[in-house]
């Protein structure tokens, strides 16, 4: 079976998505980080007046030359304004965010002026018309929409929510995602291992993953390579009603590689199965009624690499997000030579640093995708796409950032 490319899998895993989440109503205490699940319509105009940007003299263009004398008629604080109106020859004493009186145009930084604090003031260094006032609206206005679905509600997004008066926001459910690891050979971290045991360690990189990008993980354990624990797993992650369910390992070929088919008896349909990529060439999509299914490879740094290529990108449109398949790599300078590459797209795991001409990307010499900890060390992927020529270091190659 030819392999497929990651974007014709992408694409189609993003297609099987049923639709975004359901929405819930939330405190805004509570909505940080969380997605917009409707456009949020300003209630409110701001500021709701023409205010002063400084501290200083609410005053009028037309007094403002230099050594001209003004009379102190009151005073405009942020929350009790001043009533009267500002004549010729007069000014108002104004502080930060207080409301510009009547007849005032300018505001007179106190810095600029003399006598400050006393019944008289001169203008020492005159304000132009309009300088240092804010005007009604200036920030938004009342049924302006400045946030709209899918906007991540982050610090900037939910103080502008609160500025426009909403107590509280409509946001997607969060992705409920199931994590199912598989094999015989697999022990939980701090149990006892037999001669021939390893420990899962996939469940818990999948799990920051899901947190990562607003998902919920289930952690449905490890089912041993036996057709009923299998399938009493798979159905606990449907009695869960979970979007998602991610399977860990089993996915090649190996006799004990039995998830694709204990998937079908559950009655998945088979989206891809073996992707043109290293590592994760294993990897497995379908759709098992409304949940999608996701097969990751068992070797852990290609676990997660299809995390990030392909898990990210399933949360943000199970979010509701836009463009979920949009390209998220940058570019970078090659740090040393590379051979030419075969059939499956490469994701090296690689070191970064800023040089005087930009960042350059080094892989790592040993890229075996049993190896924790090169990825642990990696800074980010370089992509190498399929089939491609050798590349020379000083090339500008294209890099997936981890951190
Ligand atoms: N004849 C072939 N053999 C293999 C092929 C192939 O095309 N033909 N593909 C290889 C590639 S590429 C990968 S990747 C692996 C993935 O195979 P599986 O998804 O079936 O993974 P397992 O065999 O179950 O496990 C592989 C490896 O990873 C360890 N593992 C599994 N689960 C976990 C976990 N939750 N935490 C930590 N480590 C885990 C497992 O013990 C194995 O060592 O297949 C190649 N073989
Ligand atoms: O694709 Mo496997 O993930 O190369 O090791």
């Amino acid at each position: 079976m030819a392999l497929t490319p990651v974007p014709v899998a992408l694409k189609a895993l993003l297609d099987s998505v049923p639709g975004p989440t359901g929405s819930e109503m939330l405190p805004l205490a509570r909505c940080a980080w969380r997605v917009l699940a409707a456009d949020v319509k300003a209630l409110r105009t701001q500021p709701p007046f023409a205010n002063s940007a400084m501290d200083g003299y609410a005053v009028r263009a037309a007094d403002m030359e230099a050594g001209k004398q003004l009379r102190v008629i009151g005073e405009s604080a942020a929350g009790r304004r001043f009533d009267g109106s500002v004549r010729p020859g007069e000014a108002v004493r104004i502080f930060t965010g207080a409301p510009m009186p009547e007849g005032a145009d300018s505001v007179l930084m106190q810095e600029n002026a003399d006598g400050v604090g006393s019944e008289t003031i001169t203008v020492r260094v005159p304000a132009h018309k309009g300088q240092f006032v804010r005007a009604a609206g200036l920030d938004f206005r009342h049924g302006d929409v400045p946030l709209t679905a899918g906007r991540v509600l982050d610090s900037a997004a939910l103080g502008l929510a609160a500025a426009m008066g909403h107590p509280q926001l409509p946001v997607r459910c969060k992705p409920r995602v199931a994590i199912l690891a598989t094999g015989d050979e697999l022990v939980a971290p701090g149990e006892p291992t037999g001669p021939d045991q390893i420990v899962a360690s996939n469940s818990f990189s999948l799990m920051a993953l899901v947190e990562k990008a607003g998902g919920e993980a289930l952690d449905l354990g490890i089912a041993r390579d036996d057709h009923d624990d299998l399938a009493a797993r798979i159905a606990a992650a449907q009695a869960a009603e979970a979007d998602v369910l991610i399977t860990l390992g089993g996915a090649s070929v190996g006799d004990h590689d039995l998830v694709q088919e204990a998937l079908k008896r559950a009655g998945m349909s088979l989206g891809f199965w073996k992707i043109a990529m290293r590592p994760g060439k294993p990897m497995m999509t379908g759709r098992l009624g409304r949940m999608v299914v996701l097969g990751l490879p068992g070797n852990p740094v290609s676990s997660i690499v299809c995390g990030h290529l392909f898990l990210l990108p399933l949360i943000e449109a199970l979010l509701g997000m836009a463009d979920p398949d949009r390209d998220r790599s940058i570019p970078a300078i090659l740090g040393k030579d590379m051979p030419a590459n075969d059939e499956r797209e490469d994701y090296l795991r690689s070191d970064l640093a800023l040089t005087p001409a930009g960042w350059m990307v080094t892989p790592f010499d040993r890229q075996d995708s049993s190896m924790l900890g090169t990825l642990a060390r990696a800074k980010a992927l370089t992509i190498r796409p399929a089939h491609a020529e050798p590349a020379h270091k000083g090339d500008i190659c294209r890099i997936l950032p981890l951190r």
